[in-house]
């Protein structure tokens, strides 16, 4: 008895501890508790043992779940009967208590923070196996407080490791546990094991998150635009827009409005439209010539050097005459005549391919002649030749009249401002007409002396020479009017007539100087190649060491192939010929990228939304001119439905890189004046290369045409060749069905492709399995006779019906 009385007292006195710490609570949590008064945590019974033993009675949330009505009985406190049953219940095996829990514990950071509501927190937390504490019922007044008899024995109470941190929460203010963070008590756990600790982790606190917020605080930099700036062009928007210090989609956005669309890397190269750019954004932008004026070398033109030269250094130069016209009118038999030696027995086809020039010794004093050719191909080579030229004698055929290239050379010779002479070549013949000339000249705006016009006429004949000296005296005339001067002793600059491909030599050129003088050794740069000059000939093949005005030169020791008609200049050294066209070069290279097609636009790409046929084409020819003339003669092949492909166009003999290359890309190569390499023949029959040699332009030009038609799929024609109405209908067991027919028309053959009409619709097509007379098979019937077609896999023939037959014939398509 006194015992009991004893263990009652002692329950009784740890009943009251609790609850004097329970009764501090209401002071931790003032704000707290008016929100929820009757809170489940805020019970001052002790019933914080009763998540150990309701856990043995379903609770009332259990009971709904289950199915049952909810009781709303006070959690009864059991004591021993219910304490052994009770135990297996517990996840974790009960802990002694730890007043020095680590303020560092997870747990203990989560429910001391000053800002959780309490309120909204269980009082326990929950755990697996325990009902949560929320969903026991709340407490009502007639709920009986346990007394402290009913509280479980000591040793049967043993609170978890949570509960005892809870209560050592609940009995510190919010106040009194922050500095215990700080509480340089310090214990060694995970954390520190694995070296993830850093101080803040030290004061109980997480490193905070940089907040966007806060970003949004940091101080903008000031970006100071030029308001003026000096750009090298062509420059990318990119780095323009750098230079502007703009965003590079400033840029974009900015010419897309103006409709231009462009990307970061693309290059703009228009001055307006820079300026225009930089003005949109306050920017006075102009452009930095010094390079390009640099690698200009010059602003002046040939003449206007010559114009600025001393007077006392001008001499009287030849004229550079030009001889133009019509295929075959004459222009190098005259020539040939003129310097007594016959070009004409050489050339292949008997018209001249490519241009020739040479200095003439005649008894009117020297002259220069350019030898165009007179081909409709070579109408550009014609082009440069006009532009050189001081005087054009037009060669007209006296007995043809003017022609199409006539013509063309007139235009071009008006176009570049250079007065004609006219020879009105083959005079000896019988029908030639002098008259019928001046006035088809006096159509075409050239009013002949004869006629009373400026245009002076010479009769003449290559064959008979008749006419020749006239004609130099009058070239000479002109030259004189025209007071050609040029002066000797400044750097020399001229046009490149040709250029070809030496196997010895390399690279050469013929050049015709038009001011200053050529000497060995001379630097030249030419578009975007360089030259040494080594070895100069002149047109008797004659080594030089000199070249003055008016003097066509053969040059060696060139970085590649020039183009002709492009102009050369002299420089200081070979150092500056090196650099200026390797800068020329890379800027021809940016320029060749702008010019690249940007974008795939609506148009473009329903165009080639239709597939094309294409024809690859490998060009060779002896000379840049040759080249030249051959492609632009093979891309004037108009086709919408293939298209032609020159993949390489270039001087020289066919290699074997060539007919690899042809086998790569599965090309034909034409060759133009040019040969099959030795060791490149046995590749070609390997690889079975098409190479096709040409000494004739349009030779070459007439079979890539027909090429490129035989490429096109052939258009199926039907031709109607006989028709057979069907009269009556037989069945055979072996054959099937067998249409008596008459043949209305034509003849109807055993070979011949058919077509059964009803009614006028064609309800079949196909061939015949058997033609019969009879009952023998035949290979054709004629008009007016019976006979018997049977079909393949076909049963669907009426009396009345027709059959027609027809021949299918395939047709070339037009380009
Ligand atoms: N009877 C006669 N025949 C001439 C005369 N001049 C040229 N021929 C002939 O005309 C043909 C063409 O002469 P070319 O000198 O090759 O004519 P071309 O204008 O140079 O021709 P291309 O080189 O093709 O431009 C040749 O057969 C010449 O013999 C002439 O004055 N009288």
């Amino acid at each position: 008895m006194a015992k009991n009385l004893k263990i009652n007292i002692k329950n009784a006195q740890l009943a009251e501890a609790l609850k004097l710490t329970r009764e501090k609570k209401p002071v931790l949590r003032k704000k707290e508790e008016k929100k929820e008064p009757l809170s489940v945590e805020l019970s001052p019974t002790p019933t914080v043992e009763a998540p150990s033993f309701s856990s043995l009675k379903p609770t009332p949330a259990e009971q709904l779940t289950k199915g049952k009505p909810i009781q709303q009985k006070p959690p009864v406190v059991k004591t021993e009967s219910t304490h052994s049953t009770a135990k297996p219940e517990y996840r974790h095996k009960p802990q002694p208590f730890r007043t020095n829990f680590p303020p560092q514990h997870p747990s203990f950071r989560q429910d001391t923070r000053p800002n959780t509501p309490s309120s909204s927190r269980p009082p326990y937390p929950a755990r697996a196996g325990y009902p949560s504490a929320l969903k026991r019922p709340p407490l009502s007044k007639d709920v009986p407080i346990p007394k402290a008899s009913d509280a479980p024995k000591k040793d049967s109470f043993k609170p978890t490791p949570r509960e005892s941190e809870d209560k050592n929460q609940r009995s510190k203010t919010a106040h009194e546990i922050r500095p215990a963070k700080k509480s340089p008590q310090k214990t060694f756990d995970a954390r520190d094991r694995k070296g993830l600790r850093d101080d803040l982790d030290d004061q109980g606190w997480r490193r905070r998150r940089p907040h966007h917020k806060m970003r949004s605080h940091k101080k903008e930099e000031v970006v100071i635009r030029p308001k003026e700036l000096k750009i090298h062009l062509p420059i990318t928007i990119k780095d323009l827009a750098s230079e502007m210090k703009l965003k590079a989609s400033q840029l974009v956005a900015k010419l897309f409005m103006k409709g231009i669309m462009l990307t970061l890397n693309d290059y703009l190269d228009d001055e307006t439209t820079i300026q225009l750019l930089g003005h949109d954004f306050d920017c006075e932008i102009t452009i930095d010539t010094t390079e390009e004026d640099r690698l200009r070398i010059t602003d002046k033109t040939i003449k206007q050097e010559i114009q600025a030269s001393q007077t006392d250094e001008l001499i009287i130069r030849p004229p550079v005459i030009a001889f133009m016209g019509h295929v075959d009118h004459g222009k190098t038999s005259l020539i040939d005549a003129i310097r007594k030696s016959n070009i004409v027995s050489s050339e292949a086809g008997d018209i001249t391919q490519h241009i020739g020039a040479f200095k003439c010794h005649t008894e009117s004093g020297d002259i220069t002649i350019l030898d165009t050719p007179g081909h409709e191909a070579f109408s550009s080579m014609r082009a440069r030749g006009a532009d050189v030229t001081d005087i054009v004698v037009l060669v007209i055929a006296g007995d043809e009249g003017i022609k199409a290239q006539t013509v063309e050379a007139i235009d071009q010779a008006k176009a570049a401002g250079v007065p004609i002479l006219v020879a009105i070549n083959k005079c000896d013949k019988p029908n030639f007409d002098a008259d019928n000339i001046y006035r088809q000249l006096a159509d075409k705006d050239l009013l002949t002396e004869a006629w009373g016009g400026q245009v002076i006429t010479v009769n003449c004949s290559a064959v008979t020479k008749q006419g020749i000296k006239e004609m130099l005296e009058m070239l000479a005339l002109q030259a004189e009017v025209l007071e050609l001067k040029a002066n000797p002793k400044s750097r020399a600059r001229g046009t490149v007539i040709e250029s070809e491909m030496h196997k010895g030599l390399g690279p050469v050129a013929t050049v015709l100087v038009q001011n200053g003088t050529l000497n060995l050794g001379d630097a030249i740069v030419f578009a975007q190649h360089y030259a040494r000059v080594k070895t100069m000939h002149n047109e008797l093949k004659k080594e030089i060491t000199t070249a003055g005005p008016s003097s066509p030169v053969k040059i060696t020791g060139l970085s590649g192939l020039p183009e002709a008609g492009s102009e050369f200049i002299v420089v200081k050294n070979e150092k500056e010929a090196i650099e200026i066209a390797q800068k020329r070069s890379e800027g021809q290279r940016h320029h060749n990228m702008m010019q690249q097609p940007k974008r795939v636009g609506l148009e473009n790409f329903l165009d080639n939304s239709v597939q094309k046929k294409v024809l690859n084409l490998i060009l060779r020819a002896d000379v840049q001119g040759s080249v030249e003339a051959l492609k632009n003669s093979l891309l004037k092949i108009q086709s919408k439905k293939i298209e032609l492909n020159i993949i390489s166009a270039a001087v020289g003999e066919i290699s074997e890189s060539d007919v690899q290359l042809a086998q790569n890309t599965k090309a034909m190569i034409i060759g133009f004046h040019s040969q099959v390499e030795s060791h490149a023949e046995n590749l070609i029959k390997t690889l079975k290369v098409t190479v096709k040699l040409y000494d004739i332009i349009y030779h070459a030009v007439d079979e890539v045409r027909a090429l490129m038609r035989s490429m096109l799929d052939k258009i199926p024609q039907e031709n109607d060749v006989g028709s057979a109405e069907v009269k009556a209908i037989f069945k055979s067991s072996h054959l099937g069905i067998i249409a008596g027919c008459m043949v209305t028309d034509g003849t109807i053959k055993r070979s011949s492709q058919l077509r059964l009409l009803r009614d006028g619709q064609v309800i079949w097509k196909g061939t015949m399995q058997s033609l019969k007379r009879v009952k023998e098979d035949v290979r054709e019937v004629s008009k007016g006779y019976e006979c018997g077609i049977v079909l393949p896999n076909n049963n669907d023939i009426k009396v009345g019906d027709i059959f027609q037959a027809y021949e299918i014939t395939y047709l070339d398509q037009e380009l």
